[in-house]
């Protein structure tokens, strides 16, 4: 059985005068996974997220977190979130340490135990004694991190995570997400407009675009992308005749490029051979996320 989910975005309209930022957004995010929010700029992913801290208020429809309304009941659902939207403050001239040590005291119930628990789910144990200002971006986003989770949230919240990080941040930011899932049992909800970032970390991408959601994809999935129509290029002896009787597709040399399914696919085979073609080799054409969300989102562009 599916496993009820940590967040469900249930038919959200934002509007700000006659303008609609977010439009009948529905969504539900799964536990335990590294849940990305994609889209161009100013597609409404930080509308969204703000929506789901409290910043903004909800024009129509609700979100539940933990089963708790954002609406009518904030407390109770903002108390499973931990959530880095803008740049936390830090104090540069306290130690990584120092800083999480004083955050804990304003809030009930952390001990120092559990703060070197999230210091090293972050990967930062040699370094959390050293001064905050000697940090590299990387490191601050981590300390971000160790102090959002302190109170061990089911939900963790980052908004564009990899702005500004190098390919080794983004590597170690995705690797230490990962363990995180998996050790606190947490969900991580990271936005991006970047791709090739959320092919990376994420197990499902959510697409959005002028404030709606356009696809739902999980990634890495193989059997999910094999139900699926692909383009499938079967490689022939001849491929006029192959593309007379098959009937559809496309001639690229000695390949007739197909749009089918696995079921399809055997068929096709199945045709070709029966009608003494030799077929040489099939392959699936797979497309990666980035070109299906060019696709889907005309190029990018915002308009
Ligand atoms: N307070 C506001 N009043 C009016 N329009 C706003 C307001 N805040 C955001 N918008 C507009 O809403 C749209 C969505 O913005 P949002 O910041 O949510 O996009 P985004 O997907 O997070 O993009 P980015 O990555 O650029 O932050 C944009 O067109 C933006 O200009």
């Amino acid at each position: 059985m599916a496993q009820e989910p940590v967040v469900r975005i249930q038919n959200v309209t934002k509007r700000i005068g006659s303008k609609v930022l977010i439009d009948r957004l529905t969504l539900d995010i799964p536990p335990g996974q590294v849940f990305g929010f994609l889209g161009p700029n100013g597609a409404g992913k930080t509308t969204t997220i703000r929506m789901m801290v409290g910043l903004m208020s909800i024009t129509k429809g609700d979100i539940l977190i933990q089963g708790a309304s954002v609406k009518s009941d904030f407390e109770r659902a903002i108390s499973a979130v931990g959530a880095i939207v803008e740049n936390p403050e830090m104090y540069k001239f306290l130690t990584g340490y120092q800083n999480l040590l004083h955050y804990a005291r304003m809030s009930p119930g952390i001990t120092k135990e559990r703060i070197m628990e999230a210091v090293e789910r972050v990967g930062m144990q040699h370094r959390i004694h050293d001064k905050v200002k000697t940090y590299s971006l990387g490191m601050r986003q981590r300390l971000g991190v160790a102090q959002a989770i302190l109170h061990r949230p089911k939900l963790l919240i980052l908004d564009e995570p990899t702005n500004g990080l190098d390919p080794q941040g983004i590597r170690e930011l995705r690797d230490y997400l990962r363990v995180l899932a998996k050790e606190e049992g947490a969900t991580v909800f990271v936005s991006s407009h970047l791709l090739s970032e959320m092919e990376l970390m994420c197990d499902t991408v959510a697409v959005i675009q002028h404030g709606r959601l356009i696809d739902v994809k999980t990634l890495g999935k193989e059997n999910d992308a094999a139900d699926r129509p692909q383009e499938t290029a079967f490689e022939v002896d001849a491929p006029e005749r192959a593309l007379r009787l098959v009937k559809e597709g496309r001639l690229e040399g000695n390949h007739l490029i197909v749009t089918a399914d696995r079921s399809a696919t055997a068929e096709i085979n199945t045709k070709l051979v029966l009608a003494g073609i030799s077929v040489y080799g099939i392959r699936v054409l797979t497309r990666s996320l980035e070109d299906q969300f060019l696709e889907m989102t005309g190029g990018g562009q915002i308009d």
